[in-house]
């Protein structure tokens, strides 16, 4: 294996300092941390140096839905966005509501080696909402879920949520609730609000977040289990968390990147891009989520990355699938809206993009301090950097992305996965490929 230096990185944005990361781990720093012959320097100086990643929330979409995204592809973008693990949501087809399929997505990500692929396990049988799936056989399969959900769909029915929480206590596990209240997002279009009015598109009104996070909240106090928010996106829902934590209950939030930028006025153009689930809410949303994420009411970025094939995006507004890709341009927004502007420092960002989700997924090796002897999931950024985001470059297999065209500050240079470089120089490096040719130094791109 090959050991790298890094000369001059920025240790979660503190004072350079040189990183040898050796036989898969963060082997010296600093003065330690010496050249020797055989060893691959990478230039850091001025970059940012992360613990790698940890997606709590990416579709895959395999099986089923190869034609969007396969794991291949999937975790080549996340490698490209800086990311050494992911979870992989359930609403697959089959979808993973079985050790089997479980074990099929988890050995498919150790296959394709581009960072950690944990498959999230549905709640219930074929994400119905009805009768509880095999959970405990989930988390004793070689997949170790830890993470359920029924995300794409709301777990309605309290009487199955509250069995739900029950359960996964025996193997501390966490239920992640996609918080939609059906009955109040019948045929519901967009946010509910002035633009829907104007529009006349069916509205999905905040309240239908929020009854089910109010009813979320009391339940796991109720059974004194582990809950997870997913895509949070509505004052109210902050609000709502905020007043659980204060009151000790065992709840953790998510924001999705989309959400902590755009705002619902984009619909007006009727681009099936900004089709996403929660919808897009209103600038004063925006404003308490990043509030949130600042204040740490909110726990974690997770992409929602969401890939649809063209069919399913370039058609009419109400035929258009929701969901947006992400996972290549998670960290440049969050950079954008919470760093830039001041909110959030690069060790803060450590904490909502890795070691805050790394703790709820219970993920083992990852999102741990950047310290002699832990394991080497790192990510090395240039916060100086810019770039235009374009769709039909990314590895994603999918183009629906509702930042294309726009320029996003900051760009993963380098990704390690328990010492092997993934990412260097912004390009991946294909197993088995020596690293210069990889890297794109000597002008290989064979
Ligand atoms: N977010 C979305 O708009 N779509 C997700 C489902 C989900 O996360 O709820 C998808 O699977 O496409
Ligand atoms: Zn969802
Ligand atoms: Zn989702």
């Amino acid at each position: 294996m090959t050991t790298y230096l890094l000369t001059g990185a920025r240790p979660l944005g503190g004072d350079p300092t040189d990183v040898l990361v050796a036989d898969g781990v963060v082997a010296a720093l600093g003065a330690e941390a010496s050249r020797g012959s055989g060893v691959h320097v990478v230039d850091a100086d001025g970059l940012v140096l992360l613990p790698g990643l940890v997606d709590l929330h990416t579709h895959l979409r395999e099986p089923g839905r190869e034609d969007a995204e396969t794991v291949e592809s999937g975790t080549r973008a996340a490698a490209l966005g800086g990311f050494t693990a992911v979870h992989a949501m359930a609403n697959t087809s089959p979808a993973q509501d079985t050790a089997g399929v479980v074990e099929q997505v988890w050995r498919l990500g150790r296959d394709a080696g581009w960072c950690d692929v944990h498959p999230v396990g549905a709640v219930t049988v074929g994400l119905a909402g009805e009768q509880l799936a095999e959970l405990s056989a989930m988390a004793r399969s070689a997949a170790a879920v830890r993470m359920f959900s029924d995300d794409g769909r709301c777990v309605h029915d309290p009487v199955v949520m509250r069995r739900a929480l029950e359960y996964v206590k025996a193997f501390d596990g966490v239920v992640a609730q996609h918080a939609q209240e059906p009955r109040l997002t019948e045929g519901a279009q967009m946010h509910e609000g002035v633009v829907s009015a104007e529009l006349g598109l069916t509205g999905w009104p905040a309240v239908a977040e929020e009854a089910i996070v109010a009813r979320d909240v009391l339940l796991a106090e109720h059974v004194g289990s582990r809950l997870h928010v997913l895509h949070l996106s509505t004052a109210g829902s902050v609000e709502i968390v905020r007043w659980a934590k204060a009151r000790g209950i065992d709840v953790t939030a998510e924001v999705t990147p989309h959400h902590l930028m755009l705002t619902d006025d984009l619909v007006r153009g009727y681009d099936p891009r900004f089709k996403v689930n929660p919808p897009l809410r209103t600038a004063d949303d925006v404003e308490a989520v990043r509030q949130g994420l600042a204040d740490g009411t909110i726990d974690t970025v997770g992409t929602d990355h969401a890939p649809h094939p063209r069919e399913d995006k370039d058609c009419e507004w109400g035929a258009a699938a929701f969901g947006m890709t992400g996972l290549e341009t998670a960290l440049s927004v969050v950079q954008a809206v919470m760093v830039d502007t001041g909110r959030l420092t690069w060790s803060d960002v450590a904490r909502v993009m890795s070691s805050a989700p790394a703790r709820i997924g219970r993920v083992p090796g990852h999102g741990r301090p950047i310290a002699v002897g832990e394991p080497a999931n790192l990510t090395l950024v240039d916060p100086a950097a810019r770039r235009v985001v374009v769709p039909e470059e990314q590895a994603t297999a999918s183009v629906n992305s509702p930042f294309a065209g726009r320029e996003l500050p900051g760009r993963v240079v380098a990704t390690f996965l328990r010492g092997r470089a993934t990412v260097l120089d912004g390009t991946l490096v294909e197993a088995g490929a020596s690293v210069e040719r990889a890297s794109g130094r000597h002008g290989a791109h064979a």
